[in-house]
């Protein structure tokens, strides 16, 4: 959301974000798939892991983590930032921020999107690279399922008479309900379908119908995972919102 607060804080441009979000999504993964699996980068002791440590205390010194759209992968032990904290009134309920999902996202990343992503082969040697791009695609797809608390903050403040019984009797299938457009949900998945096979074609031989990463993979990533994480991680939100 940023400096303009709760005044373009609605459902509308919160699924605006959500868009654009697919995008970068979709081309971090489109990188990703430039390398094989280089399996050498995630044996203990993990150089992803420490790549990561080091790339997000950098970055939380340049203020990366004052933004309520960001989670650390390892938030124990960040430097402070550099930059005074912003002045503007928060969006969030502040127990919003102690939701943070990242052990899950990365766990599922490493495990099953890799291999489904990855180039052909097992190893090339570039690991920098790839761990840049594996951090590049698990930062765009932990803030796209962070931002389920935006989601959420949006639709308790549209309706909070119907939200309000259910989080006090925390009925956690009741909030899940609440949330759920599915009409919604199918037609994302079938945009980022289409939307990986137009980034992702051969664009010297787009009837060829080879693409960089395979469009149904995306579709099924976001369908049964990514959307399910947003939500769960709505309801986390919805649940302590009248803390
Ligand atoms: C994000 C929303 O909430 C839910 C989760 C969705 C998602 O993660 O993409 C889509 C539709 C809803 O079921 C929304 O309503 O836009």
């Amino acid at each position: 959301m940023g400096e303009e607060g709760d005044r373009l804080l609605n459902l509308e441009s919160v699924r605006k974000s959500l868009v654009r979000q697919e995008d970068t999504i979709i081309f971090s993964l489109i990188e990703r798939s430039k390398y094989p699996i280089n399996s050498r980068l995630y044996h203990q002791p993990s150089l992803l892991h420490f790549f990561i440590n080091e790339s997000e205390a950098l970055q939380a010194k340049a203020g990366r983590y004052i933004s309520p759209e960001e989670n650390a992968f390892f938030p124990d032990s960040l430097p402070p930032p550099m930059l005074p904290p912003p002045k503007h009134k928060p969006v969030l309920h502040p127990s919003g921020a102690s939701i943070n999902i990242n052990e899950k996202i990365f766990d599922h990343y490493l495990k099953t999107l890799i291999p489904l992503v990855a180039a052909e082969g097992s190893d090339d040697g570039n690991y920098a690279t790839t761990a840049a791009s594996d951090l590049a695609c698990l930062q765009a797809l932990s803030r796209r399922i962070h931002f389920g608390k935006f989601v959420a903050e949006v639709k308790f403040r549209d309706s909070p008479q119907d939200y309000t019984p259910a989080i006090l009797a925390k009925d956690k299938e009741g909030l899940m309900a609440l949330l759920t457009f599915e009409s919604v949900e199918e037609a994302i998945k079938k945009r980022v379908e289409k939307k990986a096979m137009v980034f992702g074609q051969d664009v010297e031989k787009p009837e060829s119908g080879t693409y960089k990463v395979k469009p149904a993979v995306v579709s099924q990533l976001y369908g049964e995972w990514v959307i399910p994480l947003t939500k769960f991680v709505q309801v986390e939100y919805l649940l302590r919102r009248l803390d």
